[in-house]
Parts: structure tokens; C-alpha cells; sequence
């Protein structure tokens, strides 16, 4: 560990070995959270066809001219048309006719338009209907005479055939992001299936002899095992598929072999801990300096607190990206935002790879000195801005101490203090980088 890297160079050290992953076809929910790789057209327009916005009667316009409560038109029901194409006989609307009609339903040839139930007697004489009569109760409903309360217009409560979307036209370009709605369009359209850029496959192990896994008793000295629960975690929230691997002794032989064993199910090894300057450093041990086919890890010391030492690393046959992050539960998880977050969302093709930074106003106590040359990430809690203001208030919780769990459950931000920035105080203006 020589030189002292910039947290930029860093990361563009890493997003430079990322390239996306190689499209594979998924299932609609299967793809939701990845990248869509080809842009969708529209194979049949939306709706497909003319169809009902309301349950009513679809009507000729000129039937139902000035027709009022008082002088109401009377028309002749030929029967039912339901959503599914389900109705009484080939209808046609000629003149003096309705069609009792369901929202979602085609509109018969012959109507130009549908009277909502609400705007006519329901068949049944007498004022406004409030709902038609269910067709099993009352089967005579869908036959006889109504009285229509409301004249209508040239397609009124009608949805036209591709007023959504038209056959041919771009229905999501490459590069979007599939989300609920996005997947719902597909599904619509009549896609089964997609090519997506696939959920990376994040192996997570942490090491260090000290630890227990949780459930586990401690003896002196211990303590449990948070470190790989935070970054499998904080790898799913990123869109990651996580593979938790508990702690490794520190043992540099065991250490390797668990990396072989892992790569086969890796797009990205994140190991925490044993990279500093300890005598039972092991990740340092184990992975660095192993040139040849099986790549090597660079330890290199970061111009950042926390998270100063740092691993980056291509291994494996298939040049797995390696991240060895430190092992203070600060500094790693701080460190997963800052690194993996972006490779993670590099090899799935999401842009942009980075949170984009938020100005916010510094209130409370308990900020100070900030370390000379260093990009300091402090732990804040965000509030949004007041209505009418510009900039949301950030205020720093717990101290910079790199083992402080419980204050990091407390932070819902990153409050990014700048290399040159010696001082910080109340009202300030930061920038802060809000956490999911
Ligand atoms: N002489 C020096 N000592 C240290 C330096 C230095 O420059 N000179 N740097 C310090 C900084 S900064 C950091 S960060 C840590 C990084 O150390 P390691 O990556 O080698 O991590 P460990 O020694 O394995 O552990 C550090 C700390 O974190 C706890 N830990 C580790 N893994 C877990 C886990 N999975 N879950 C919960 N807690 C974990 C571990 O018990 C230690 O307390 O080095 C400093 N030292
Ligand atoms: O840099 Mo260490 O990551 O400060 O605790």
C-alpha cells in the first residue's frame, strides 16, 4: 500500500473493469428492476378495439337528441354486450335501438356512443337508474324498452381503438428502467417475456476470526457477524441478486479457497475486513499480488474516512471484479455506496450509476473539524425542504467513529464533506447523498 488514491480514481478504476452484462430473456416479473436492452414497439394498437369507458347503452346520437328527464327518448334494448366479446346474437344498433353495454365491452356496429346507466331509467321505468339490473337476477333487463335522460355526442364514453397506442409506434426505448407501470405495458402488449440486462449475482463474505454469526453466543473477545448482512442488504436494495458467505477465520488458504469456491456463482465478490495494516490482515494476505491467470487485488489507501483502505481487484478465469472492503461497519458500508452501489448498477446497465448529490443546509451540534485532504462522508438525517424553501436540512448523527452501528441506523444520508473543507459548521450549505 503506497500511494494514496482519490476516491474518483478509485471508482473509475472499478467502473473501467465493468462492462454490462450480457442480455438473457426473463419472464415479465422476473425482469422487473432490470434494464430493458431492445426498444418496444407496438405490435397491436391499445385499446385493440372501439370499446365502452361506462356500463350504459350504446346509442345512435341522433336517437337521444334533446332527450330530458321529463321527455326522455325511448329506445328499443336488443340485449347485452359484455367485456370478453360476450353478448346476445350479432348485434347491430339501428335506429330506435340500444344495446345494453359494459364498460371494456366493443361497441356495436351501428352505436355511436354510450348513455351511462346513471343517464337513463335502467329499463326499468320510472327516474335515473342508479346501476343496471344484475343479468341473472333479471334476464327481461337486456330485452324491452329504455328511457335514455341525457343526450350524447359522436363517441362519447367511447375509448377509440388505439387512443392509448398505436401499432408500430415506441412503446419503451432501450434503456428503461422496468418498474410496475413498465412491466404492466408489456403485459399488455402481449409480451410473455423480455431481454433485459440480468440482476448481477453479488457473493458477500465477510472474514475475521472474531466473529459469531447472529443467534450465536459470544465469548470475550467476540462479537457477531453484521458486516455481511449489511452488504447483502445494501446489494439487493441496488438490484442485485446476494449471496451471503459467513465469516471466514483469518486464514489466508481458507480465504482463497472460499473465493474459488464462490466465483462460480459471482458477477462481483465483495469481501469486508482484514485489509489494513494488522498482522491478521487476511484478505491483504490471501489476494494480493497473485499475478497470472488467477488476477490479482490492488491495496491501495484512499484519500476518504472512513473507508480508507481499500481492495479492487480482477480474479478468477472469468476476471471476476473483486471490491475488499475494510472491515470498521462504517467504513464498509460507506464504502459499499461509494463502490459497489455503481458496479453493481454499471453491469446492469442502469444509469446513472452514481446518487445524484442534494444541497442541503447543516443544522444541529456536533460538527466540526473535518480531516485536511480527505472526502469525509458523515451520517446525516435529511429533512426535505419546506414548502417555498430552496434547500432541505441535514444534521449529523453520531460521531465519525467508524464502528458507530447504531448511529447509521439512524441516518437516512450521506453528508459529503469535501477535501478542502476544514471546518463545519451550523447553516452551512452541504451536499448530502440520500440513502434508500
Ligand atoms: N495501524 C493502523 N491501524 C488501522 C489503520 C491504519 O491505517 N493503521 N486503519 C484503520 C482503518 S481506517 C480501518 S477502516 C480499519 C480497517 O481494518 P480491516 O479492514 O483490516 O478490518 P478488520 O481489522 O478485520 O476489522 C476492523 C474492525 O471492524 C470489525 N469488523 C470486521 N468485520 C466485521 C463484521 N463482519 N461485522 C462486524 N464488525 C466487523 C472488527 O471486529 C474490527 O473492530 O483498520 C484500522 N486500523
Ligand atoms: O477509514 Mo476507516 O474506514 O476510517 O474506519
Amino acid at each position: 500500500m503506497s500511494e494514496t488514491w482519490s476516491v474518483d480514481d478509485h471508482l473509475q478504476d472499478i467502473l473501467r473493469s465493468v462492462r454490462p452484462l450480457e442480455p438473457i430473456e426473463l419472464q415479465l416479473l422476473d425482469a422487473q428492476g432490470c434494464v430493458l436492452v431492445d426498444e418496444i414497439t407496438v405490435p397491436t394498437s391499445l385499446p385493440p378495439f372501439d370499446n365502452s369507458s361506462m356500463d350504459g347503452y350504446a346509442v345512435r346520437v341522433a336517437d337521444v337528441e334533446g332527450s330530458t328527464e321529463a321527455y326522455p327518448a325511448a329506445l328499443t334494448v336488443l340485449g347485452d354486450v359484455a367485456a370478453g366479446g360476450g353478448r346476445d346474437a350479432e348485434l347491430t344498433v339501428g335506429p330506435g335501438q340500444a344495446a345494453r353495454i359494459m364498460t371494456g365491452a366493443p361497441l356495436p356496429p351501428g352505436a355511436e356512443a354510450v348513455v351511462p346507466v346513471e343517464w337513463t331509467d335502467g329499463g326499468a321505468g320510472g327516474g335515473p337508474a342508479e346501476s343496471m339490473a344484475p343479468r341473472a337476477a333479471d334476464p327481461g333487463a337486456a330485452a324491452g324498452q329504455v328511457l335514455v335522460h341525457r343526450p350524447v355526442t359522436a363517441g362519447q364514453y367511447v375509448r377509440e381503438r388505439g387512443s392509448d397506442v398505436r401499432s408500430g409506434s415506441v412503446a419503451l426505448p432501450g434503456g428503461t428502467l422496468l418498474g410496475p407501470p413498465q412491466i404492466g405495458l408489456l403485459a399488455a402488449l402481449g409480451y410473455a417475456s423480455v431481454r433485459v440486462r440480468p440482476r448481477p449475482r453479488v457473493v458477500v463474505i465477510s472474514t475475521g476470526s472474531e466473529l459469531v454469526q447472529p443467534g450465536g453466543a459470544l465469548e470475550h473477545g467476540q462479537i457477531h457477524d453484521s458486516n455481511s448482512f449489511v452488504l447483502t442488504a445494501a446489494a439487493r436494495a441496488a438490484g442485485a441478486i446476494a449471496y451471503r458467505v459467513g465469516a471466514v477465520a483469518d486464514d489466508p488458504d481458507t480465504l482463497r479457497a472460499t473465493v474459488e469456491d464462490q466465483l462460480i456463482r459471482a458477477d462481483i465478490v465483495v469481501t469486508s475486513g482484514g485489509v489494513s495494516v494488522g498482522a491478521y490482515d487476511v484478505v491483504k494476505e490471501a489476494l494480493s499480488g497473485v499475478d497470472g491467470a488467477d488476477g490479482s487485488v490492488d491495496f491501495r489507501r484512499l484519500a476518504m474516512q472512513p473507508g480508507k483502505p481499500q481492495g479492487f481487484g480482477l480474479v478468477g478465469s472469468e476476471r471476476t471484479p473483486l471490491l475488499a472492503l475494510p472491515g470498521n461497519p462504517v467504513s464498509s458500508y460507506v464504502s459499499f455506496e461509494l463502490f459497489v452501489r455503481p458496479a453493481i448498477r454499471a453491469l446492469m446497465g442502469r444509469e446513472p450509476v452514481h446518487r445524484t448529490p442534494v444541497p442541503a443546509l447543516l443544522t444541529g451540534e456536533g460538527v466540526g473539524s473535518s480531516p485536511a485532504g480527505k472526502r469525509q462522508f458523515l451520517r446525516g438525517a435529511y429533512e426535505p425542504p419546506e414548502p417555498g424553501e430552496k434547500h432541505g436540512s441535514v444534521r449529523s448523527v453520531g460521531g465519525a467513529g467508524s464502528h458507530l452501528v447504531a448511529a447509521l441506523a439512524q441516518a437516512d444520508a450521506l453528508i459529503v464533506v469535501p477535501e478542502e473543507t476544514e471546518e463545519l459548521a451550523a447553516g452551512d450549505e452541504v451536499e448530502v447523498l440520500l440513502l434508500d
